[in-house]
């Protein structure tokens, strides 16, 4: 029997945020992991696809070179080099989070796969028991694949199995048009792959706004043929392709076959083997456990969730922050306090890349928008394309934003830290805009909603806009 504080099932980045801030307030931690072999976000995750992304970005720009009069000659994308830099890299990465783990004081990291035999313990398969004074859960989640595309073959991967290909694909089917399949399959068409991503659904990256899903669906295009609102089946081919035929509901109908699929469906909860009944906490009808976002308590147990699991807020941001708060509350327990959550955010890491912060369009007073298909630096550098929508309450303050447009991270990463901190329209406009910069592009939507607001522009600066704003 091993006693602690505070149990954390789960060596992702929930896991190790929880308890890192469970020690850190004191408490005497176990964290438990099969593997113990690294964040998702470093091995199959976040890293290596932007590492992916990185790749097709370089083999883009020399794609698109001549438009500037700059010949670089015939390119060749060499794909087993392009793997094993983004393994290479990947690794790297991976190697920190293994070396977080070294650093645990010693006793606390246990290997084994835990699940509940009571309120307050665990048992691990080897039979250690673990009583705790909390126990928080961060397994974090797993990708679902769909009933065509099962037991088809190692060509039918995931994202579990995409990054260890030894080179790039010929023809690749990607199934599911989300942040994570539309990244994914642009990367791939623009390193000389032949792309097909399907989607049951009208959205791309989902997409909130249709200015948006429209900018970012044409942009796709140009790389890849992108096919929306249709179902999917799939069959192994004697010489191990995968044939996929896709409907839809306008009588639409069509087939191919492909040397490999990608199934970017979604992802679930990993909670199968952890035997909640025995942890005392309530579920819903799904069997999703019940928990305050502001706490991660699930009800008034000694039980926290944290991160993918949670299927809250699945990114990375999230993780580390509810980790954190579960952690805290976990060692404090049965003392458990709210603590303010970010303001939603979400980027894909497409190009131009598209985001959705905060409240939709449908849930705000004022939406304004900004066209970026002229704008002065995207045109200088080749990338004008895409739009940004600002949306407001009626007073101007900034409640949410959708956009698909160049720079598009970072021009998220400035409305989410405005909507977070209750900017209004005409407080972001007293800032200063450096010229010429992709951020100028925001103006027109920032003018709009205090002119709708019927708040004022910051009298001392000027409301003109300088050439090539
Ligand atoms: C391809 C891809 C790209 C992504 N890109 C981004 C991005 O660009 N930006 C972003 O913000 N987010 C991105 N995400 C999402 C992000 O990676 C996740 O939100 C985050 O990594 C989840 O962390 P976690 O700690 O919840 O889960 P994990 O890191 O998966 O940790 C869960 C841990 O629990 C362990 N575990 C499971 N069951 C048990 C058990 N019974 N007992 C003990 N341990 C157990 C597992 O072994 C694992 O180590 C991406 C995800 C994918 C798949
Ligand atoms: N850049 C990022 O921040 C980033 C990147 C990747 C993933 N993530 C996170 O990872 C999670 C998983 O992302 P995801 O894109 O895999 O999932 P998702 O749930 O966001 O999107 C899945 C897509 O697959 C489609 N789909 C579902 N079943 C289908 C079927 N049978 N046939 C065709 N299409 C089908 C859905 O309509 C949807 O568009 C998300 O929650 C996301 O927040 C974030």
């Amino acid at each position: 029997m091993i006693r602690c504080d505070v149990a954390v099932i789960g060596a992702g980045t929930a896991g190790l945020a929880a308890e890192r801030a469970a020690r850190g307030a004191g408490a005497r931690t176990v964290l438990i992991d099969p593997e113990f072999n690294g964040t998702l976000c470093a091995l199959a995750g976040c890293m290596p696809s932007k590492l992916l992304i990185a790749a097709a970005s370089a083999a883009h720009q020399v794609e698109q070179a001549p438009r500037f009069g700059v010949l670089p000659g015939p390119m060749r994308i060499d794909g087993p080099r392009v793997m094993t830099r983004l393994r290479a890299e990947r690794d790297r990465f991976l190697s920190f989070t293994r070396e977080s783990f070294d650093d645990l004081p010693e006793g606390t990291a246990l290997v084994g796969r835990a699940r509940f035999s009571a309120a307050q313990r665990l048992t691990l398969e080897d039979g250690r028991e673990i009583e705790a004074g909390a126990i928080v859960i961060a397994t974090g989640s797993r990708p679902v694949v769909p009933p065509p595309f099962r037991d088809l073959g190692p060509n039918v991967m995931t994202t579990d199995t995409l990054f260890e290909l030894p080179d790039l694909p010929q023809r690749l089917a990607v199934i599911g048009a989300g942040p994570l399949g539309a990244e994914l399959a642009q990367a791939m068409a623009r390193l000389g792959v032949r792309v097909t991503l399907l989607d049951s659904g009208d959205a791309v990256a989902k997409a909130r706004a249709p200015a948006v899903n429209a900018a970012l669906g044409a942009a796709l295009s140009e790389d890849l043929r992108l096919i929306l609102g249709v179902e999917t089946s799939a069959e192994r081919l004697e010489n191990g392709e995968i044939r996929v035929s896709w409907t839809g509901e306008d009588g639409r109908a069509g087939q191919d076959d492909f040397t490999h699929v990608l199934v970017a469906t979604g992802r679930a909860p990993v909670l199968s083997g952890l035997e909640l009944k025995a942890s005392g906490i309530d579920l819903d009808e799904d069997g999703q456990p019940l928990f305050n976002r502001l706490t991660m308590q699930c009800g008034n147990t000694p039980v926290f969730m944290a991160g993918d699991v949670a299927a809250d807020a699945p990114v990375l941001h999230e993780a580390s922050s509810e980790g954190a708060i579960a952690g805290r509350n976990a060692a404090q327990f049965p003392k458990v306090d709210p603590f303010e959550r970010h303001v939603f955010f979400t980027i894909a890491f497409t190009d131009p890349p598209s985001a959705a912060i905060g409240a939709a369009a449908k849930d705000a007073a004022i939406s304004a928008s900004a066209d970026y298909g002229d704008q002065g630096r995207a045109r200088v550098e080749g990338r004008a394309r895409g739009v940004l929508c600002i949306h407001a309450d009626p007073g101007g303050r900034l409640v949410g934003a959708d956009l698909c447009a160049p720079g598009g991270e970072h021009l998220a990463h400035q409305l989410a830290w405005a909507v977070q901190s209750g900017a209004t329209a005409a407080q972001l406009l007293d800032m200063p805009f450096y010229h010429p910069t992709l951020e100028e592009g925001m103006k027109t939507a920032l003018r709009e909603i205090c002119r709708r607001s019927g708040t004022s522009e910051p009298p001392s600066r000027d409301v003109g806009s300088p050439s090539g704003s």
